[in-house]
């Protein structure tokens, strides 16, 4: 926000003092605050990023003191839930425009933000029928002038295309290195030396807050469950053509999904940026917590 020039006095409230200090040290807020119900006092804009199932006591907390002609919007990795916890608290005359950027990594704390975080990354907004057009132009404004592209869904159909690109993946992500912990043949620094790309990533994956993704399973339940139980019926044919040595069905499956991968590449639809490394080093980002 500050190097794009789009923020005037960034107030923040975290619950630990260490946090609050942090976040003043490194220039991250200008002022902090011990309570949320300070930091909201006078702002034009509140973005509620602590876990989704804290959304519902902090927006509690705010509601009273927030400005008329104010915005609320939050970051959470899950739509429907939050707009259930964070909807009923917001005061007439007060504008609540849910929002979840496609960005993130396994750290935590004020020291993981940098300034190139969300550029080139879609942020989704999650418009409610109470959202004012004017209100979600205006945070499309505002992510978009940290780079971000931006576009709006509903929240259930925004949880079910997060279930099958984001959390069913991570929940993939974290079993395989619970498999590979488990696994007494092979050592846990042989795991590290030895993973190539792919498995690294799960690794990595598998250092994100614990906090963050219990919340994220509890409240995105149905549509993860959905896709979990798809990925375990092909994870089970799969299973079984590798028993009976079908490797006729094994070139076929493996044949269809490059077939969509390139189809979704030929179609130009795969507008990712490129990773975080290359993204932070073209803007000569330092953070020690970006992406290898
Ligand atoms: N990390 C990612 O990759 C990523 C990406 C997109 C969205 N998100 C979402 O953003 C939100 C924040 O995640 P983050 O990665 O910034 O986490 P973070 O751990 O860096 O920050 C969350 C903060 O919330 C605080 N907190 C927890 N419960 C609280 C409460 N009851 N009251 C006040 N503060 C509380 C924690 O102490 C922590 O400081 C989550 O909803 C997450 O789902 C995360
Ligand atoms: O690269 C990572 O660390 C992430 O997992 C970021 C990631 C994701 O892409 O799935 C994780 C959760 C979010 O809600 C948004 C982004």
């Amino acid at each position: 926000m500050r190097e794009a020039g789009i923020v005037g006095t960034v107030a923040g409230h975290a619950k630990s003092e260490a946090t609050r200090k942090a976040a003043l040290e490194i220039g991250f807020c200008d002022e902090v605050f011990a309570t949320a119900a300070e930091a909201v006092k006078d702002a034009d804009l509140v973005v509620l990023a602590v876990p989704v199932g804290a959304m519902s006591a902090i927006a509690a907390e705010i509601g009273p003191h927030l400005k008329p002609g104010a915005c609320v919007s939050d970051v959470g990795s899950v739509k429907q839930a939050v707009i259930e916890a964070v909807a009923p608290h917001i005061p007439e005359g007060v504008d609540f425009v849910p929002a979840h950027p496609l960005a993130g990594t396994e750290h935590s704390g004020p020291h993981s933000g940098f300034a190139s975080l969300f550029r080139n990354r879609w942020c989704l907004l999650t418009p409610t029928p109470q959202s004012r057009p004017e209100a979600v132009a205006q945070l499309r404004a505002f992510w978009e002038g940290m780079g971000a592209n931006v576009d709006e869904m509903d929240a259930p159909h925004h949880d079910l295309v997060l279930a099958v690109v984001s959390h069913t993946p991570h929940l993939i992500a974290f079993t395989m290195v619970g498999v590979a912990d488990h696994l007494g043949r092979v050592s846990n620094s042989e795991v590290i030396k030895y993973s190539a790309s792919g498995f690294r990533d799960f690794t990595r994956i598998a250092a994100s807050d614990p906090t963050m993704w219990r919340d994220v399973f509890l409240t995105n339940k149905e549509a993860t469950l959905d896709i979990l139980g798809r990925f375990t019926e092909e994870l089970f044919m799969l299973q079984r053509a590798i028993r009976m040595e079908d490797g006729e069905q094994l070139h076929a499956y493996f044949t269809r999904t490059r077939a969509i991968r390139r189809g979704i590449i030929d179609a130009g639809q795969d507008t990712a940026a490129p990773d975080f490394g290359r993204v932070a080093a073209a803007v000569g980002d330092t953070s020690p917590n970006r992406k290898e």
